[in-house]
């Protein structure tokens, strides 16, 4: 039998916020954390990207807290500004009906404004490194009655350098505290945090025997660099994504293949660390609102974003290494849901993939990079399916006579191709730039090589939220064979089972 929320004892007013959030049922690593947590136990936890480990904290963490004391009882440290808002919506969420007070802390906002609203009590903090830190040395915070500490991303906040800014706010806590950690790995720095900081943690780690989830079906496209956004822009064409995610090694190559694609035809935009943050909080929440249809992103930008809805992930260029790859996937095929994966290979990065292979004890089907003319064929396919809908919702009396004229001068079968050809987006050949990258090579071959986009590895990247997306009727006949499929209201996991 399948374990219930209800089974973990929670309280009503939490088990409404979670029937209202749609949740059915635990995910794995919900089921072997809440218990733990509720029990004040120290945990370590790793599972896949995307299986729920905001709410295998959220959740206990928001039992423990008292309404009634007006203090701050719990922080939760989070990489990026975007990953801390969308922790905070979270929880918000699930103490929605207890009426717990979450404020978001992070650098780029006012801290004036941010001190203002610490005055106001919250129950819970959410917080980048360093405007936590920020807010110790001013102190403005008062950590005195914290009893929780979640460490969410841990070895994320470790690339980025926010290691001693972790010290330091645990050192800065109550020692008789609980401390939760999430972590994708488990690298050196981080062990000896947990060893330092952490009292008998219990290590909760969602057995899975490939490291990403089953509903991504992933593929890889072997191609040269130079025929690659051909290739992309075909797939795009065939595939016809409700939301597609777009990964570039560098931000250059994220502002061009974002103009190329926006010169071509599609809806796209870039995200990148080296943008303002207005600016990629306006592209997010277009993104998640269907207004783009391509979010062209650098790895770091995409971690952890959490948007429903998105079907299509392209690693344009390679990543870097498999950890990267899973992380990138994983902004599909969330909750659940499905999601395709397809990653471009030049001849000379064919053992990336091999590695990647190995090390996430998956392997991806290879496809042929799709010609124009099916790309064309299945413009045409969608421009049949457009007719075919018409024909049977619309009222066509008032085209009547028209169509008879032209049937009368015309062969029939003209006349359609005609109206297809109209119809039906041509392959377009614009122009573009884009600057061509050299082939990664695997580490194995060339340790020491200094990785490319490790200068995005910096503070104050970003991450975001789900949200809606608005309906979008386009159907395509190749590849998305499973699109759609349990986008349901009700949000299940299927992929533990
Ligand atoms: N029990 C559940 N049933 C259905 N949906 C859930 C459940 N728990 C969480 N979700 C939803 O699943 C999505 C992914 O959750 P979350 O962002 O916490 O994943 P994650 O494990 O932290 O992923 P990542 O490793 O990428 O950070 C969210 O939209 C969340 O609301
Ligand atoms: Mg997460």
């Amino acid at each position: 039998m399948t374990l219930t929320f209800q089974d973990l004892g929670l309280s009503s007013s939490l088990m409404q916020s979670i029937s209202k959030m749609g949740f059915e049922e635990p995910s794995p690593i919900q089921a072997q954390t809440i218990p733990l947590g509720l029990q004040n136990k120290d945990v370590i936890g790793q599972a896949q990207t995307g299986t729920g480990k905001t709410a295998a904290f959220g959740i206990p963490l928001i039992e423990k807290i008292d309404v009634k004391q007006e203090q701050i009882q719990a922080v939760v440290v989070a990489p990026t500004r975007e990953l801390a808002i969308q922790v905070s919506e979270e929880l918000y969420k699930i103490g929605y009906h207890k009426r717990s007070r979450v404020l978001p802390i992070y650098g780029g906002q006012d801290i004036n404004r941010q001190i203002r609203s610490l005055k106001k009590n919250p129950h819970i903090i959410v917080g980048t490194p360093g405007r936590l830190i920020d807010h110790i040395n001013r102190k403005t915070i008062r950590l005195n009655a914290v009893h929780t500490v979640v460490l969410d991303e841990a070895d994320e906040m470790l690339n980025m350098g926010f290691i001693e800014d972790i010290e330091s706010i645990l050192s800065n806590v109550p020692s008789e505290r609980q401390t939760l950690l999430f972590s994708a790995t488990m690298p050196d720095p981080i062990r000896r945090i947990a060893e330092r900081f952490m009292k008998d943690p219990e290590l909760v780690k969602v057995k899975a025997k490939e490291m990403t989830v089953p509903n991504i079906t992933q593929y890889y496209l072997e191609t040269h660099e130079r025929k690659k956004f051909d290739v992309l822009t075909r797939l795009l064409d065939i595939q016809s994504p409700e939301l597609a995610i777009v990964f570039g090694r560098t931000k250059r190559r994220v502002d061009e293949l974002s103009e190329a694609l926006t010169l071509r035809g599609y809806t796209a935009e870039g995200i990148h660390g080296d943008l303002t943050q207005a600016k990629r909080m306006s592209t997010l929440r277009k993104f998640k609102e269907g207004a783009i249809e391509v979010l062209v992103a650098t790895d770091v930008a995409a971690r952890g974003l959490d948007i429903s809805g998105v079907t299509h992930v392209y690693n344009f260029d390679v990543p870097q290494d498999p950890e990267s790859y899973v992380h990138r996937i994983g902004r599909t095929g969330r909750a659940g849901k499905t999601g395709m994966a397809m990653t471009f290979v030049t001849p000379r990065e064919l053992d990336i993939v091999k590695n990647i292979e190995r090390t996430t004890k998956r392997k991806m089907d290879r496809m042929k990079p799709p010609t124009v003319d099916e790309a064309i064929e299945s413009q045409q396919q969608m421009t049949v399916e457009k007719i075919r809908s018409i024909i049977d919702s619309e009222n066509l009396a008032f085209f009547k006579r028209t169509a008879e004229e032209l049937l009368e001068e015309f062969d029939a079968q003209d006349v359609v191709a005609a109206a297809i050809k109209f119809m039906t987006k041509e392959p377009n050949s614009v122009e573009v730039k884009l600057t061509e990258e050299a082939p990664l090579y695997s580490k194995s071959k060339n340790k020491g090589r200094s990785s490319s986009s490790s200068n995005n590895r910096r503070r104050g990247d970003y991450r975001g939220r789900d949200g809606q997306k608005k309906p979008n009727n386009r159907s395509s006949s190749y590849g998305d064979r499973d699109r759609g499929k349990g986008n349901n209201s009700k949000r299940r996991y299927s992929n533990s089972k």
